[in-house]
């Protein structure tokens, strides 16, 4: 080759690796340069549409991190395909009387019934984390999500928060517009967080 040629080859290449440094913090660029990229599964239900929409949010914090595939699903439409794959599991509930609502909890029964997570602890040491939407102020948003996380412990997963102490919430009904702005940057910052600390699982993993 000749040198002019490698020259502006070289002078490509470098504005190319620059310009993605301006763009990406260094977190960023140490998970695209970390090993292998990591699945996030994210799946809730959703009667109308609130839950679903702090999933949105969650999904797009999770893949503001490179090397971040994620998988969105409601409960019902889950594999054992995707639950075994995924490296993080982040599970959205709505509060139905205090508590996660009742296809959220099938789902979890179901780590059982349909995909067998015991005696063999299949989910052990994935990443877990909970979010939840209520219709009013302190009416069983966080027992919700200490309910999602208390049953990724008995599974001995990695339990993470983020957007507030427990996971992230939202209080849909009354004067409150759905999920509002701040609402969803709490979902943001869950869905990033779950993102981040998995990226260290798995790195950690793979190191001798
Ligand atoms: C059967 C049922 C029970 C509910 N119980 C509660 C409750 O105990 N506390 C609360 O804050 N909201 C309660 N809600 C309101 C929902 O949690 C709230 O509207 C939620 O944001 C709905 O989410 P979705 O739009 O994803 O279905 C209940 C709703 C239903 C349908």
């Amino acid at each position: 080759m000749k040198p002019a040629r490698a020259a502006v080859l070289l002078i490509i290449a470098l504005a190319g690796y620059f310009l993605f440094e301006a763009g990406h913090s260094p977190l960023d660029a140490w998970a695209h340069e970390a090993g292998r990229p990591i699945t996030v599964l994210v799946t809730y239900h959703s009667g109308t549409g609130h839950t679903e929409k702090m999933a949105r949010g969650v999904v797009e914090g999770a893949k503001s991190l490179a090397g971040t595939t994620v998988v969105v699903k409601q409960v019902e439409l889950v594999t054992a395909e995707d639950l075994f794959s995924a490296d993080a599991l982040v599970v959205g509930s709505p509060v139905y009387w205090s508590n996660m609502a009742g296809p959220v909890k099938t789902f979890i029964d179901n780590w059982q019934f349909k995909f067998g997570v015991w005696p063999d602890l299949k989910l052990k040491n994935k990443v877990g984390a909970a979010f939840a939407t209520g219709g009013q102020v302190s009416s069983g948003k966080e027992l919700t999500m200490l309910g999602i996380l208390a049953a990724m412990l008995g599974n001995q997963m990695i339990v993470v928060s983020g957007g507030g102490a427990f996971g992230a919430s939202a209080t849909t009904e009354g004067d409150s517009p759905g999920i509002d702005d701040k609402e969803l940057a709490a979902a943001k910052e869950l869905g990033r967080r779950v993102a981040e600390v998995t990226h260290l699982v798995v790195r950690g993993r793979s190191e001798p």
